[in-house]
């Protein structure tokens, strides 16, 4: 079925366009009125499972500014927790696994589970998710990389350092190897699974890949990301986003993604360079910078276009909205991307 607003696919393929398309990472979040109003009614893992609940979160930020695509509501932790490893979320703590993967032994309980099965929930919430966008736009579907995933089931909970992931990872390779491959084969059947669901491209969430250095990455994130890439991108665009990964953009670039995310450190011109200068890229807007005044938000994001250039671009943040972004904000940065002209 064709959309009716397909220039998000569009930017994907590396076509020219009138306006870079734009979303934002985390845009179904906390800084939602609407948002708030359900998380006061539900915790955090009922509004995953419920489709209802999910796809309703997933249009808000949609039906509230337009963006050019939506994501779906979810989180990259379903995915531990699909397999046999309990996640908690712990209000205004955020994830906690109270049984960390430490061993050998404890790799061996891991399951590799039946997505369809396990996560037959995020197919549902899909599909209704389909349903309330009426094929004006399409929807992402995403997962975690599995060095970002294996980093929350081995510390058990966010850190500053992960010092203790990289301490299973550094001193017991073969273990830690074994829990990336199977939640690598994991990642494949479930975002497989999403794309014959009905999302439109797919984004891995490498968010602490800048945790390695560029020798550890390549062992311990890249490797896997790229059998993730391998195995989806003939069936669906795939967005790879690695935060601080700057150093791996070339490799990432021939990895048969159809686009890069970059975060604000990076400049648009280094981002460029690094990755190529072919591929489409994403981001990468500071979102602290949203919390400046919306003349001055509009201002940025303009220059920020011109910086990449309107083609072979997506415009979004260089990582999560923050909860404490004014709604108004919020706005004037999918405003001003509709208003920008060349
Ligand atoms: C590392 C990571 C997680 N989850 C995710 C990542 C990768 C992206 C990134 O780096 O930001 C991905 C994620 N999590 C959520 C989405 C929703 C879709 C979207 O709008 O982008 C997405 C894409 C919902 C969520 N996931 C979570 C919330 C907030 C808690 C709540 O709603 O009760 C939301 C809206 C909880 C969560 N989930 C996670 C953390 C660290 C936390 C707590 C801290 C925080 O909120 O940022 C793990």
């Amino acid at each position: 079925m064709k959309l009716k607003n397909d220039l998000f696919l569009r930017a994907l393929k590396g076509e020219t366009v009138d306006r870079p398309p734009v979303w934002m990472m985390r845009q179904a979040g906390r800084y939602l009125p609407e948002f708030m109003e359900i998380k006061k009614k539900y915790d955090f893992f009922t509004r995953c499972q419920t489709p209802e609940l999910a796809s309703e979160i997933t249009v808000q930020p949609i039906r509230r500014y337009g963006m050019d695509a939506a994501i779906l509501f979810s989180d990259i932790l379903v995915i531990p927790q699909a397999m046999n490893i309990e996640v908690q979320m712990k209000p205004d703590f955020g994830p906690y696994l109270p049984n960390p993967v430490r061993t050998q032994a404890a790799v061996d309980e891991v399951v590799i589970p039946d997505v369809h099965q396990e996560l037959n929930y995020v197919m549902q919430a899909i599909q209704v998710t389909k349903e309330k966008l009426n094929d004006e736009i399409p929807l992402i579907g995403f997962a975690g990389s599995p060095w970002t995933i294996l980093c929350y089931c081995v510390q058990g909970q966010g850190s500053k350092n992960f010092d203790k992931a990289k301490e299973f990872c550094f001193t017991n390779p073969s273990a830690a190897h074994q829990l990336l491959q199977k939640i690598t084969d994991t990642t494949i059947a479930y975002l497989q699974a999403k794309v014959a669901a009905g999302v439109n491209a797919v984004q891995v969430f490498d968010s602490w890949g800048g945790m390695l250095s560029p020798v550890d990455y390549q062992e311990f994130s890249f490797q896997y990301i790229q059998q993730i890439v391998a195995a989806l991108k003939d069936e669906a665009p795939v967005i790879v986003f690695g935060k601080g990964c700057w150093f791996a953009l070339g490799d990432m670039a021939k990895s048969g993604a159809a686009a890069l995310g970059v975060d604000w450190t990076c400049s648009a011109r280094n981002a460029r360079y690094l990755s190529g200068g072919n591929i489409t890229l994403q981001g990468n807007f500071d979102p602290s910078r949203l919390l400046s005044r919306p003349a001055e938000i509009k201002r940025m994001v303009t220059e920020m276009i011109n910086a990449f250039g309107k083609d072979k671009y997506i415009v979004n943040l260089g990582h999560g909205i923050l909860p404490n972004i004014p709604v108004d904000n919020a706005r004037a940065f999918v405003d001003a991307v509709k208003e920008y002209t060349v």
